[in-house]
């Protein structure tokens, strides 16, 4: 090797070690700033020294709170709801918590979840993708500049009747045929209602199947209601049925029926 080749491979390696380096900088501030399910979120113990894709992703379920920022809650009310969206938001709202004799406030037979506009960071693909898509990523429901553009929406869950309702305002972005709901914006909501209530049953789960069948148009600007409920499960297997209705009950829109697959969530993340 000459002086010339040898100086470029210095130069070389010597970029490359400062690529990886920003690189691990930048994933663990990645790392840091993961910000979705709060529910993943302990309290850290150890912190490691070296990292790996799979030591990274322990570390990611035990980050100390302090490294969060309080992510915003998507389902809770904004001046976007029309009157509709409210009154429903506020009846099943209402469920959420019961008086027990004494007076004091107990758990309802309802739960409102909340919903984030990001899912984990380091998802399946983000690991192998370029690092500006994977830190762009962003669950698209949740990404709309303008409140009530798009899906407003708010889902509620009961456990013990392993029904789930989601109240659903279809913004002026969401245009199909003129006038009307988009049917692919449709797809995407019983998609992720009956998503939602399929991981709420078991754990992490993919769609392995969804059949719709669209019974009359959704006015665009409307509110409507979804709701999803469990048929059965068998092993890693949870089949939903689904129905988009006018918020009164009287009209059909769309029926949908959905299966989810249980998948393990390590392999997705990673990759395997
Ligand atoms: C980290 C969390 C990730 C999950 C997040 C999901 C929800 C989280 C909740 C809240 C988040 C906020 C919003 C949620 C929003 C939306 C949720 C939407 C979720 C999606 O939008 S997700 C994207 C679209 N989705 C895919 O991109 C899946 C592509 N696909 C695959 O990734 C595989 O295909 C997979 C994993 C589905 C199965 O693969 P696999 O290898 O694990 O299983 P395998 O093929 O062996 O099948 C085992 C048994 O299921 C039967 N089976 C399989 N497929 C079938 C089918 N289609 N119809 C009838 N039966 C079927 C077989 O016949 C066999 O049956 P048997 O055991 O009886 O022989």
């Amino acid at each position: 090797m000459n002086s010339s080749s040898f100086c470029f491979y210095s130069i070389l390696v010597t970029s490359n070690i400062v690529h990886m380096a920003r690189s691990f900088g930048r994933f663990l501030k990645g790392v840091q700033s993961f910000t979705s399910l709060p529910v993943m979120r302990t309290q850290l113990i150890h912190p490691p020294t070296c990292i790996s894709p799979r030591s990274a992703l322990r570390t990611m379920v035990a980050l100390p709170l302090p490294f969060f920022s309080k992510p915003r809650d998507f389902s809770l009310p904004n001046s976007s709801w029309g009157p509709e969206m409210l009154r429903l938001y506020n009846h099943y709202n209402s469920l959420t918590e019961v008086e027990a004799e004494g007076g004091e406030k107990q758990e309802g037979p309802w739960q409102r979840l909340p919903s984030y506009n990001r899912s984990l960071k380091y998802a399946k693909g983000g690991l192998y993708l370029s690092k500006i898509i994977q830190s762009k990523a962003r669950l698209f429901t949740r990404n709309m500049r303008n409140p009530g553009a798009a899906f407003e929406y708010v889902l509620f869950v009961n456990k013990e009747e392993q029904r789930c309702v989601c109240i659903f305002q279809a913004g002026y972005l969401l245009e199909g045929p003129p006038g009307y709901v988009h049917g692919g914006a449709i797809a995407t909501m019983i998609d992720t209602v009956t998503g939602t209530h399929a991981s709420q049953l078991s754990e992490a789960v993919m769609t392995a199947n969804l059949n719709i069948n669209y019974r009359s148009p959704i006015p665009l600007g409307s509110t409507v209601l979804i709701e999803s409920s469990l048929e059965v499960r068998e092993g890693r297997k949870t089949f939903v049925s689904c129905k988009v209705t006018s918020t009164n009950g009287s009209k059909m829109h769309t029926e949908a029926t959905a299966l989810f697959l249980s998948v393990n969530v390590s392999n997705l993340l990673l990759g395997a």
